[in-house]
């Protein structure tokens, strides 16, 4: 009897503490459950965040190419003229994105021509024509012309009329002034500046050998002394060497003296003068240049004023072999292309200058600050008119 009361009490007690460590076990379970479950979505959440960034990054490189396509779809060109089929023509342009290049690419396509720009940018630059490409009548193409080019350039076959870039440097230190077309110039074959200068003298005695043998028109341009914006930063020219070195409060450097004479065009106008000579029947070299002289000092003091620069002007050595006087003729221009220059040489300037300061602007940003080409004794540098 004892026994089985307490055997009642001993399964009550035992029930009570089961009871209690079911509820405690149930407790721990609920616990485990709901930490397992918050560490997942912990693991979730952080899970999604990863892969959310990972999406971004994908996306975003992409978001900008549309927003670059969609830029290029609504790109403003500038303005061209329409052209019919039979007046429109086809002009293939090599050096198109160098100085004069792009500037004749830029004629010619307001014109309403379908104008191939082949350049390989050793001194060329893409920013030069940027504003073409994308243009259904424009093309680019990366290319130099040493190899062959296998595009209906080919003068011969399609009955093109090719234009010769030559130089007033044909004529040497010239001892004629000022220079006509029929001086035979006055040329150092053996000097620093012969590789230049005998190069363009070739390529002109090509020009007409192949004009003889072959029948192709050839156009041959005496271009005189150019200037104007998109010239070559380091090019090592009067014009980009005195405006660079004046904004940058840097000496002037006038090689020798300072007493020998240059005439200089602006970029515009030997852009005309080239346009009508391709339209003209004048198959004879053409002096394209602006006749008005000036002695580099002169030049020098010009540009300080017109940059507002208190650089000092430095005189160096002389060059050697550089042409004394330099002047063109241009009675034949004016009589068979109607063509003479316009632009006056401050108006000219002031347009290079401002182009000139806003490059300083522009590389200085891109964290690149060009130097004028420090003082050179001309030897043989490879130039392009
Ligand atoms: O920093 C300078 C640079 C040049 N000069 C002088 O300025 C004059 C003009 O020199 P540039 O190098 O600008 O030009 P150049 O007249 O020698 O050749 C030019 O001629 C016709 C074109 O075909 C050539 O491409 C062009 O460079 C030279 O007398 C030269 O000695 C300076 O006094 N200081």
């Amino acid at each position: 009897m004892v026994s089985k009361v307490l055997l009642r009490l001993v399964s009550a007690v035992n029930r009570r503490r089961m009871k209690l460590l079911l509820g405690i076990a149930l407790l721990a379970y609920v616990a485990s459950v709901w930490g397992n479950f918050v560490n997942m979505r912990s693991i979730q959440e952080n899970g999604e965040l990863k892969i959310e960034s990972k999406i971004e990054e994908i996306v975003e490189p992409l978001r900008e190419k549309i927003r670059d396509l969609e830029k290029s779809f609504t790109q403003k060109y500038p303005p061209v003229k329409f052209l019919s089929e039979k007046d429109r023509k086809r002009i293939l342009i090599t050096g198109g994105a160098g100085f004069v290049g792009s500037h004749l690419t830029d004629k010619l396509m307001m014109d309403g021509h379908e104008v191939t720009v082949v350049d390989n940018f050793f001194t060329g630059r893409k920013r030069n024509v940027e504003h073409w490409i994308g243009h259904e009548n424009f093309e680019l193409i990366n290319h130099d012309v040493v190899e062959p080019l296998y595009i209906e350039g080919l003068a011969k076959r399609v009955g093109a009329r090719l234009l010769l870039a030559s130089t007033s440097e044909v004529y040497g230190d010239p001892e004629v002034h000022p220079q006509t077309e029929d001086y035979w110039g006055h040329v150092n074959p053996i000097g620093p500046r012969a590789c230049y200068d005998e190069g363009k003298r070739v390529a002109e005695t090509m020009c007409y050998a192949y004009m003889k043998q072959e029948g192709v028109e050839v156009r041959v341009a005496r271009i005189f002394n150019t200037f104007g914006p998109r010239m070559h930063m380091n090019d090592g020219r009067v014009v980009s060497n005195f405006i660079l070195q004046a904004l940058q409060g840097e000496p002037l450097t006038v090689y020798g003296s300072g007493s020998q004479t240059r005439a200089f065009q602006y970029v515009s106008d030997l852009v005309n003068g080239l346009v009508a000579l391709m339209n003209s029947n004048v198959s004879s070299p053409v002096n394209l240049g602006n006749p008005e002289e000036h002695t580099i000092l002169e030049f020098a003091q010009l540009i300080k004023n017109l940059v507002g620069s208190r650089s000092e002007i430095q005189f160096l050595s002389e060059a050697q072999d550089d042409p004394q006087k330099r002047k063109p003729d241009i009675r034949k221009a004016k009589l068979m292309l109607a063509w003479e220059p316009v632009v006056p040489l401050e108006e000219g300037l002031n347009k290079a200058i401002h182009y000139f300061r806003k490059e300083l602007e522009y590389q200085a940003n891109n964290q690149y600050i060009p130097k004028p080409k420090p003082a050179r004794i001309k030897k043989g540098r490879t130039r392009h008119s």
